[in-house]
């Protein structure tokens, strides 16, 4: 193979990334000739609509899936926590390389910390699962819509829209972005999303000389961990605008799954453990959605589809 074509959005975010992969596949394969393709998607072009309304889940994927299908790319990186658990048959996540930070991260001018925000201070984030915990913890709080790309955030706390907003630690580590302020979150106090932080490099299942070239990227820890993860989001059905969270370590030969379902007012959040062998990740994954639907979790959702 001499060339890789990458799939990519055009956001600052997207373009670290495909650039990262380009560069560590540059730096394997020094005569290789790699290309980005950056791909307009609808999500990129509506900022202002909450995310649930222009089309939700896989809103940022499906046009860049496109360009695999019909042969305009031969690859794509995308941010894991925001591929729908269902891909299109011809397609496969093939590779999932180490994950960095899984992380959320709290960022202020001026407040270290939730516990040192004031009372009914205004928290930006557009996201359900924060809200969710945020409010949980800290029932005052005033939690406000905050879409748009990472440094658009930053730049509307900055201009003192918000006290704080939650953002996740990864995509500030990569663009290199700070505030006077961040607190990042232990993922056993405020649990991620599910594979947050994590990337994947997905291509046509056909492609099995893609997946003998890319396979140097591939982390079995992380892909161990990703997979229980969205194995939990499966079973749930949730899209990217559900209260779910789901964390998993590798310790060894064991996998500890952390998940939880959560009402947007916060004041429910059912969130359980589970440990078990490597090998069964995925199926451990499942069982603790199962466990947490039958703890109330079926009625959480339900109750959210319906409104
Ligand atoms: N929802 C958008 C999105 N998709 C991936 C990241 C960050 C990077 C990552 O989690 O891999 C972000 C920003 C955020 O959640 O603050």
């Amino acid at each position: 193979m001499d060339q890789i074509r990458i799939a990519t959005r055009g956001s600052k975010l997207a373009l670290w990334q495909a650039e990262h992969i380009k560069g560590l596949l540059q730096a394997t394969y020094p005569d290789m000739k790699v290309g980005l393709v950056i791909i307009k998607t609808k999500g990129d072009k509506i900022q202002d609509v909450p995310l649930a309304q222009v089309g939700g889940k896989g809103l940022f994927v499906k046009e860049i899936e496109e360009a695999l299908l019909d042969g305009r790319a031969d690859i794509a990186v995308h941010s894991m926590k925001d591929v729908p658990t269902e891909l299109p048959e011809e397609l496969m996540l093939g590779i999932i390389p180490q994950r960095e930070a899984c992380e959320d991260c709290l960022v202020s001018m001026r407040f270290t910390g939730l516990d040192e925000l004031p009372e009914k201070a205004t928290v930006g984030t557009s996201s359900l699962r924060r809200q969710a915990q945020l409010l949980n913890m800290r029932p005052d709080l005033n939690i406000v819509a905050l879409r748009g790309n990472l440094d658009t955030r930053l730049g509307k706390l900055e201009r003192g829209d918000f006290d704080a907003i939650v953002v996740a630690r990864a995509g500030l580590n990569r663009l290199n972005l700070s505030a006077p302020c961040m607190h990042t979150f232990a993922p056993d106090r405020f649990l991620p999303a599910v594979a947050q932080g994590a990337l994947g490099i997905e291509f046509r299942a056909d492609r099995s000389d893609l997946a003998s070239v890319l396979a140097f990227m591939d982390d079995h820890p992380t892909r161990v961990c990703v997979l229980a993860e969205r194995a939990f989001l499966f079973r749930l059905e949730g899209g990217c605008q559900v209260p779910i969270a789901c964390h998993a370590v590798m310790h060894g030969s064991e996998l500890r799954i952390t998940g939880m379902v959560a009402d947007v007012t916060g004041r429910e959040c059912i969130l359980r453990s589970t440990t078990g062998p490597v090998a069964q990740g995925e199926q451990m994954g499942r069982e603790l959605a199962d466990v947490i639907l039958d703890a109330g979790g079926r009625r959480i959702l339900q109750e959210l589809y319906l409104s």
